[in-house]
């Protein structure tokens, strides 16, 4: 079988949605299904080439399967891939995590973003004795219940900001702010009953929304005053934005860094990071207690290790960068619409109808029909954005001049044909 339409049917009457993660039913009429992924470059089973700006929303910023990647993950293979007991691998990438990120002293590796958060909320109930967390219209987390309230990403892609399925009890514990809002969040904070607070420090799954001047340095003083812990979701901007993510970006530090995506190459993986005497409060040296049977799995380290090691080269972030900056600077000169482009570094996301995006509110404005119509247009000439207007568009080290101009000459046509 190898057509998506036929595939689809197939997928149907095994998944809920025909998927087994809802964004990627958003690709209509039927999502496409692919074969093989190079640099920039996608395959779907029907042959057709695809520049790729979606990038498994995040983790690829070397592109698909470069060979530095794949040559440490066949070695690996040889080897082995899973122990149930320690391995070197973990020991140099927590090092090469701790050296980039400024606030992490220790590690905890998990499997996914999802864990990341679920687990770094617990940490900071667990360290604090506080039971109610803080967090941000719009912000995603991952899947689980403690953040699934108002939540960005499918979660409003699919009109259930707050999913089904969780109990009131849990929605009462999490506080709910507008991002860029810092008097909510001192109304919230100053009733001393929040254990921490979780903030995307570049918002990327509402679109893109970058924070204000202020923003997280307020965030940070109240935090402190309050006596909460500042927690930062760094699973898309961690080692995206800048090596050593928003945090050596804007130069403030939290208590409790989460990751995932590019620390895994593109294999699965979690992590949480912090001071020592807040990730020690982790079992088997605390009471919060962490367990997976895949943590630090042997493959993803190896995965996050080589893709590191290209990042510390510097050329990755050259030319992701500049492939965006150039995209985004040509948009401004064809779109001749009402919009507006948030940007930084190597994403993007464009907004029409509106001329300022703050917070989810002002993205909620946004004329997200467009939006999906420019999305189809550029599929229709083999250019892959993302099919919500509430996930970010990536570049990668893969995204040359060449395929740059390509997709300039794309977007060119598809927008004289949208507007
Ligand atoms: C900021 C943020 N946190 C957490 C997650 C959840 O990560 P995962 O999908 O690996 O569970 C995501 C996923 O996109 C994310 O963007
Ligand atoms: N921005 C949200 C994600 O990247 C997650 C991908 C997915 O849910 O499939």
């Amino acid at each position: 079988m190898t057509n998506s339409e036929e595939l689809w049917k197939e997928a149907n009457k095994l998944f809920a949605g025909g998927v087994n993660s809802p964004v990627r039913a958003a690709v209509k009429p039927f999502p496409f299904f692919v074969e093989r992924g190079k640099g920039a470059i996608i395959y779907t089973v029907e042959g057709k080439r695809l520049i790729d700006y979606v990038l498994g929303y995040g983790p690829l910023i070397l592109g698909h399967s470069p060979d530095s990647v794949k040559e440490k993950l066949i070695k690996q293979l040889d080897k082995g891939w899973l122990f149930g007991t320690p391995s070197e691998l973990e020991i140099e990438l927590a090092r090469k995590i701790t050296s980039h990120i400024p606030s992490a002293q220790k590690v905890r590796f998990v499997n996914s973003g999802t864990e990341a958060t679920m687990n770094a909320i617990r940490l900071a109930r667990g360290y604090t004795k506080r039971s109610k967390i803080l967090k941000f219209n719009g912000n995603y987390h991952g899947s689980h219940d403690y953040v699934l309230i108002e939540a960005g990403s499918a979660a409003t892609e699919y009109s259930i900001p707050t999913s089904d399925g969780i109990p009131v009890e849990i929605i009462k514990t999490v506080e709910v702010c507008e991002f860029n809002d810092l008097d909510c969040v001192n109304s919230k904070l100053k009733k001393e009953d929040v254990a921490g607070v979780i903030v995307e420090p570049i918002m990327g799954n509402s679109g893109v929304i970058l924070p204000e001047k202020e923003f997280l340095k307020g965030l940070r003083e109240l935090t402190r005053t309050y006596n909460s812990l500042l927690i930062f979701d760094e699973v898309i901007t961690g080692f995206r934005v800048s090596i050593g993510g928003a945090q050596t970006l804007y130069q403030i530090y939290p208590d409790i860094t989460t990751l995932g995506k590019i620390i895994g190459g593109g294999l699965p993986i979690g992590a949480i990071a912090g001071k020592a005497d807040i990730i020690d409060n982790f079992t088997p040296s605390g009471k919060v207690f962490n367990a997976g049977t895949f943590n630090a799995n042997p493959l993803s380290m190896a995965a996050g290790i080589a893709t590191i090691e290209e990042l510390e080269k510097g050329y990755p972030y050259n030319i992701a960068n500049k492939a965006a900056k150039a995209i985004v600077e040509e948009l401004e000169n064809i779109i001749k619409v009402k919009h507006t482009i948030n940007h930084i570094s190597s994403m993007f996301q464009i907004f029409f109808g509106v001329d300022n995006i703050k917070n989810y509110s002002d993205v909620k404005k946004a004329n997200r029909e467009y939006y999906m119509r420019l999305h189809e247009l550029l599929l229709r000439e083999g250019v892959f954005i993302p099919p919500s207007q509430y996930e970010t568009i990536f570049t990668s080290a893969s995204h040359d001049n060449d395929i740059v101009n390509e997709t300039l000459y794309k977007f060119k046509k598809v927008i004289s044909e949208l507007m």
